[in-house]
């Protein structure tokens, strides 16, 4: 059936069009979708026509003309496809096809089981008009059009056009910017625009490199999405002789991609990262793939015994170092480096190994000068590009003419680029930060840290990132935010892997939820819509803080910062926002509502010392039991006497460490005496000042108003709901209370309101 549509905007359903089109068209096919919502559907400017008014919850009407549904049985059931045909008036003649046209091969589907393949190219100039002149493979331009990303971001303009030229580039663009598909769709569209072998047995095309483990996983998905059939049968170019199939621009067949039944990804990628299990990533490797995404601790790891990879390594057609700084800080430098001489062509690789260069013959000598590398960051130093660019045009200079800056720079000069001058691409914001990212500060003592911290994620609920310089913290922070009724998740390096993705995934699918977690999270996590990120400890370096803030604020959507500052922490504060270009109070203060932190602090106490007395109870009963526990696996019979003088040792009768059953008794039952305590805390108010408990009209502040018009903050009366961004205070927090000797830290801060 061929039909035109009519659809309400979002919130309304699918109406036909009374029209319906002969099923079996001869228009050709322009473009084909699984879903109705990729159609490219038009507004109509009188709904009032089509017999609908406002009281069917009718916003918008959207039309769409000229689309074939097909219904088809696949291996997956029944599946309705829907045909988006050519206008007669729209078809361009073959012999009129401009020559500049897309080099890339056409896309064909089977519009129906029964007909041979029609051709189908994808209409980007319409549909996708700002990616068009990139000449993208269609398979790439179906992708974007149906994940929405109707733009190149900017890094993406700049850097995919060079790419796809064959140049080597290096790009500096802020985080979030979408670095990933800026070196990703050059190296997926040359993979899909050559000719491969139907069987297995692909060459390995592109290695990318990259710091943490997540971090290369993420790099694996968002490429993945590009690797799969997204619209119908998408069919490639081959080499293979197939009786029916189409036939692409080139002249060359196009066959439906399916091997052994069955459909195989249009790229294949294959991720090696440490915490996973290496027999499995083998075996993944032994039927060979396009692109290899890893750390470089693993890769080198199986390098170090598989030749096959590391032949094919030298024969790399791309090489990119995701995040190449970080992977120097992640202690690297000597895995990346071995790594990076298998990619030296043989006149380079002489000076570092000579026997090894020798061994290359003269077809993988030539396909080595072919490799591009892509180098990318947020956060590489102007210094280094600059240095970088004098090194490379001294090329030919004497050996040792020059002394690196640093291990980074040493690690760039190591790498081997073809092009005499690499395309530098530098669009870094002055300061390091993105446009979008809300920075703000508070100071306080660091032992009234977690209340404060405690304030700010009740206050402004929505997903926080808190990141903490050192594990202990998160041991510490985690049960105290648990007990206070806070989702929070930790991660960490000591986390097994399996966990840390767990918890990563945990916490992008809880709106409201905390990450604990330390730097292994800074760079490159691409987490949807992370509301704060909060460093709960000032960052090592200006580049960490760089990369901890860019897990908020990505791909131009808003985010908040907050700096947890205490009076040590102030220098390190100030010499890095220095060099970063700003001074330390020209970061707005936020204003906490300072009448809520007596009631948060006792809360916080009693949450400490319910951890502290779990803590005891637990180190008890290990203690108990590990004798018990020691004996029954080394399968020895204790004699019940010794147990007893070994469980209440004489000296320690009175020991906590050693306790009596009466004691851990009276433990347990403090720890819920403890707990009941802090329930009774959570389920009581907070009021903010002025506020009357019993009358909700009285007092200064008067809240019904708020309460009607679903205003009010859900778990602190007296406050407005508001982002921490409108909560922000220019210049100095002004100090109205004198601080009085002998009083704590939160009696001291000064009070400061909205
Ligand atoms: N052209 C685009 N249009 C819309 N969204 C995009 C586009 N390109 C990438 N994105 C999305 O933007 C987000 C950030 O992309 P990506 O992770 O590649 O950023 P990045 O620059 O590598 O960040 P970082 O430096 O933190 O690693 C991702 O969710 C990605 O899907």
């Amino acid at each position: 059936m061929d039909a035109g549509g009519a659809k309400k905007s979002s919130k309304v359903k699918l109406k036909r069009k009374a029209s319906s089109l002969r099923s079996s068209s001869s228009k050709r096919i322009k473009a084909s979708f699984t879903s109705a919502e990729s159609l490219p559907w038009k507004t109509v400017s009188e709904p009032v026509a089509t017999g609908f008014d406002e009281e069917d919850g009718i916003l918008e009407l959207e039309e769409v003309d000229d689309v074939e549904v097909v219904y088809e049985d696949t291996d997956r059931g029944r599946v309705v496809k829907f045909n988006v045909l050519q206008k007669p008036d729209e078809s361009p003649r073959r012999d009129q096809e401009p020559a500049h046209e897309p080099a890339s091969p056409s896309v064909a589907i089977e519009a129906d089981e029964s007909q041979s393949p029609q051709l189908f190219t994808f209409d980007s100039a319409t549909l996708l008009p700002d990616w068009h002149h990139f000449n993208l493979h269609t398979h790439i331009l179906q992708v974007l059009h149906s994940r929405k990303f109707n733009s190149p971001t900017p890094i993406q303009s700049k850097a995919i056009p060079p790419a796809l030229s064959g140049r080597d580039v290096i790009g500096v663009a802020e985080t979030g910017s979408g670095k990933t598909l800026a070196y990703g769709l050059p190296i997926i569209h040359h993979i899909l625009s050559h000719p491969r072998p139907p069987t297995n047995q692909r060459k390995l095309q592109a290695l990318i490199l990259a710091p943490t483990r997540e971090l290369a996983l993420q790099v694996s998905d968002h490429l993945n999405s590009f690797s799969k059939v997204v619209n119908g049968d998408v069919m490639e170019e081959s080499e293979e002789v197939d009786p029916t199939p189409g036939e692409s621009p080139s002249g060359k067949p196009v066959v439906p991609i399916r091997r052994h039944g069955c459909r195989v990804p249009l790229v294949s990628v294959a991720v090696l990262v440490g915490g996973m299990s290496v027999q499995r990533q083998r075996r993944v490797l032994d039927r060979t793939v396009d692109v290899i995404v890893a750390t470089p601790g693993r890769l080198w790891d199986i390098l170090e015994e598989d030749d096959a990879l590391a032949n094919q390594i030298r024969r790399l057609r791309f090489l990119v170092l995701d995040e190449a700084d970080r992977m120097i800080e992640a202690g690297h430098f000597e895995e990346m480096d071995k790594i990076l001489r298998l990619t030296r062509r043989q006149s380079k690789q002489d000076d570092i190994e000579p026997e090894r260069g020798n061994l290359l013959n003269a077809a993988e000598q030539s396909t080595q000068d072919t490799l591009q590398t892509f180098v990318f960051s947020a956060t590489l130093s102007k210094e280094l590009q600059r240095n970088l660019n004098k090194r490379l045009r001294h090329k030919g200079g004497k050996k040792g003419d020059h002394t690196p800056l640093s291990t980074i720079d040493d690690l760039l000069l190591r790498l081997d680029f073809r092009d005499p001058q690499p395309e530098v691409i530098d669009i870094s914001p002055s300061g390091g930060t993105v446009s979008t990212l809300q920075l703000s500060r508070l100071e306080c003592l660091s032992s009234d840290k977690d209340v404060y911290l405690y304030y700010f994620l009740l206050r402004y609920p929505g997903r926080s990132l808190v990141f903490l310089s050192a594990i202990d913290g998160i041991r510490r922070l985690l049960p105290l935010l648990e007990l206070l009724n806070l989702k929070a998740f930790p991660l960490h390096s000591q986390l097994e892997q399996r966990q840390r993705l767990k918890n990563l995934d945990r916490f992008k699918s809880t709106p409201k939820a905390v990450l604990l977690a330390t730097d292994i999270a800074a760079r490159g996590l691409d987490i949807p819509a992370v509301d704060h990120v909060i460093h709960y400890q000032i960052p090592r370096s200006v580049d960490i803080f760089v990369h901890r803030n860019g897990r908020t604020a990505r791909a131009m959507q808003k985010g908040f910062s907050l700096l947890i500052c205490s009076p040590e922490e102030s220098r390190v504060a100030k010499s890095l926002l220095a060099k970063l270009g700003r001074r330390e109070d020209s970061l707005p203060a936020i204003a906490v509502e300072m009448t809520l932190l007596g009631d948060l602090k006792a809360r916080v106490h009693l949450a400490r010392q319910i951890d502290q007395q779990q803590h005891k109870v637990k180190k008890q009963n290990h203690e108990r039991h590990w004798l018990k526990d020691t004996a029954e696996a080394m399968d020895i019979e204790l004699d019940p006497d010794f147990v007893r003088q070994a469980v209440t040792h004489p000296s320690a009768s009175e020991d906590e460490s050693n306790p009596s059953r009466y004691q851990q008794k009276r433990a347990e039952t403090k720890t819920a005496s403890l707990k009941a305590e802090l329930r009774a805390l959570l389920s009581k108010p907070l009021l903010a000042r002025g506020i009357s408990a019993k009358y909700i009209t009285f007092g200064s502040r008067p809240i019904a108003d708020d309460l009607l018009e679903g205003n009010a903050h859900e778990t602190m009366l007296g406050l407005k709901r508001t982002d921490a961004g409108d909560d922000l205070m220019a210049g100095k927090i002004k100090k109205r209370a004198k601080v009085k000797k002998g009083k704590t830290g939160l009696e001291e801060q000064s009070e400061v309101r909205p």
